[in-house]
């Protein structure tokens, strides 16, 4: 990447500080665009989930890995519970949905309440492992909520088998006009679900897996504790990536942290942060990180600056981390602040592997909150940083008392914020068209088929806030 005019700006940079000037390209569409990584982590599109644990859970880890993204799975949660996450995820189908399953008697109540955790908004009810209706919110609206399923569902959905190639799937969806198919194996048990745009997506998209074809999901742990305990126990458990992880990356504990988790041989990336300098990037690199992860301050749910006057804008962080982690080989991650699709297009423009997104999945049907409404119908979730008072809280519970009031008093995050759901992305597999779209798009007015040609190519200016004023859209007229 260079700056227009070869001019080095002589203040720091965020995203909305900088713009990508169009190049000539010799790119005939956006689907020539591979958004795949080349940090180890097999993604096969530059989206890291955010360790936070009002984002990142089971439901999350399944639905972004099968597009090619990866979540990590947050340090706060305890290992069994970890190990049966990995678990669960490497044994979803990699085209059909996790549906939720219900059987013939379990009332409507039930049904509405499980619905929301799916964005297709249905549930499959199943007799001895076999689909025999489905159920959606429409079919239970204006019915008695202690009904039975059995007597509301449409007994006959579209039936598809699972070998059917996704191409198919999606004529025999749009000609049948249904919300969405259900997949069943040779025996006629259930195999999963599919919706119209489930099965574009599968044509399109490129499922992280590992060497046994299962999805690949991260996990992280913290710098406190017996780091090599918990790192060995999430290898053996099958996590594809270890992220070692703390507000304050560059510091002795750190690096005692990434010994540690080295020591054990590692077969799988490791990521560490937070950092925002070259030197921080070289000193995580030097004690063992194949990726580091930059960004202080950033997050959405961070009050890290207002707290203490530390961090960097955000792009700036990522490009001089992203060339110290180049010249030894390495990689890093942009972590955090990321609103918009032009967020990430930039963030990899300046040279991260990957763009770790947070609370803007937060509002989404995946993300392991309930979803809530407001007092103006508006679908929303709750979310919370990781170093807020509730995080802490949650972090402490084995502790004493005492302790846990000491460490109380230390709180750099939100502890509840309302994230909404965009009406017309209310899953995170919308959230990822939107930004693949855009991004795809941005490397090929870069004249770039892959990220790497992407940073290659791109050049990046600088804008006043009218500048980026007049970027936005305008909803109504002026
Ligand atoms: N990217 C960012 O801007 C930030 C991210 N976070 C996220 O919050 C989560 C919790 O992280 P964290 O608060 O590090 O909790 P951890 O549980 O990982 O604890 C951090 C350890 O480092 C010590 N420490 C020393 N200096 C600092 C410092 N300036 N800030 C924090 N700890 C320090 C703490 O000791 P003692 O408590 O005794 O001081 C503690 O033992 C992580 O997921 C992290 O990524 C948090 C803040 C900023
Ligand atoms: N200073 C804090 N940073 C936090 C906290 N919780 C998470 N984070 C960081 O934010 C990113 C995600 O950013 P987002 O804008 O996409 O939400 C995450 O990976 C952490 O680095 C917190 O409580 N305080
Ligand atoms: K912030």
């Amino acid at each position: 990447m260079r700056f227009l005019h070869d001019q080095i700006p002589d203040h720091d940079l965020t995203y909305d500080d900088v713009f990508m000037v169009p190049r000539h390209s010799a790119i005939a569409s956006r689907y020539d665009v591979d958004l795949a990584t080349s940090d180890g982590t097999g993604a096969t599109l530059p989206l890291v989930v955010a360790n936070m644990t009002a984002i990142a859970g089971k439901r999350m880890a399944e639905t972004v890995a099968r597009r090619g993204g990866i979540v990590v799975i947050p340090q706060d949660i305890p290992i069994p519970v970890v190990a049966k996450v990995i678990a669960d995820v490497k044994t979803r189908h990699l085209v059909f949905d996790t549906p939720i399953e219900l059987t013939r008697h379990q009332t409507v109540a039930e049904a509405l309440s499980l619905i929301p955790k799916r964005s297709h908004r249905a549930a499959v009810v199943v007799d001895q492992g076999r689909p025999v209706g489905v159920v959606s919110e429409a079919d239970c609206a204006d019915v008695d909520r202690f009904a039975q399923v059995e007597h509301v569902m449409n007994p006959r959905p579209v039936l598809i088998s699972a070998d059917t190639d996704p191409r198919d799937a999606f004529d025999a969806i749009d000609q049948s006009r249904s919300a969405l198919a259900v997949a069943v194996h040779a025996d006629g048990t259930l195999a999963g679900v599919l919706t119209r745009t489930g099965a574009l997506r599968a044509t399109l998209y490129t499922p992280a897996v590992d060497e046994s074809g299962g999805l690949r999901v991260a996990a992280a742990v913290g710098v406190n504790g017996d780091v090599a305990q918990r790192a060995a126990a999430l290898l053996a458990a099958g996590a594809d990536c270890l992220v070692v992880d703390t507000a304050h990356g560059h510091q002795d504990r750190m690096v005692d942290a990434l010994r540690a988790v080295r020591s054990l041989d590692p077969r799988v990336p490791v990521a560490a942060g937070n950092v925002v300098s070259a030197e921080g990037t070289r000193a995580l690199v030097e004690a063992g990180a194949d990726i580091v992860k930059v960004g202080v301050g950033p997050g959405a749910m961070c009050t890290t600056r207002m707290m203490t006057g530390v961090g960097r804008p955000q792009f700036s962080a990522v490009l001089e981390c992203a060339a110290a982690a180049r010249d030894l080989g390495k990689h890093v991650w942009a972590d955090g602040g990321v609103r918009h699709p032009r967020d990430v297009a930039l963030a990899l423009a300046a040279g991260a592997s990957s763009v770790m997104v947070g609370s803007w999945f937060a509002g989404t049907h995946e993300s392991p909150g309930d979803l809530l409404t407001d007092s103006k119908g508006r679908s929303y979730k709750v979310s919370f940083g990781m170093a807020s008072a509730r995080a802490v809280a949650n972090r402490t519970l084995t502790e004493s008392a005492y302790d846990r009031a000491r460490k109380g008093l230390y709180e750099e995050g939100i502890s509840s914020s309302r994230m909404y759901l965009d009406r017309d992305r209310p899953g995170v597999e919308d959230l990822i068209d939107h930004i693949c779209s855009g991004v795809r798009s941005a490397a090929t007015y870069a004249g770039a088929t892959t990220l790497a040609e992407l940073h290659e190519r791109a050049v990046v200016g600088v804008q006043s806030a009218a500048g980026y004023q007049e970027g936005r859209p305008l909803a109504t007229s002026w």
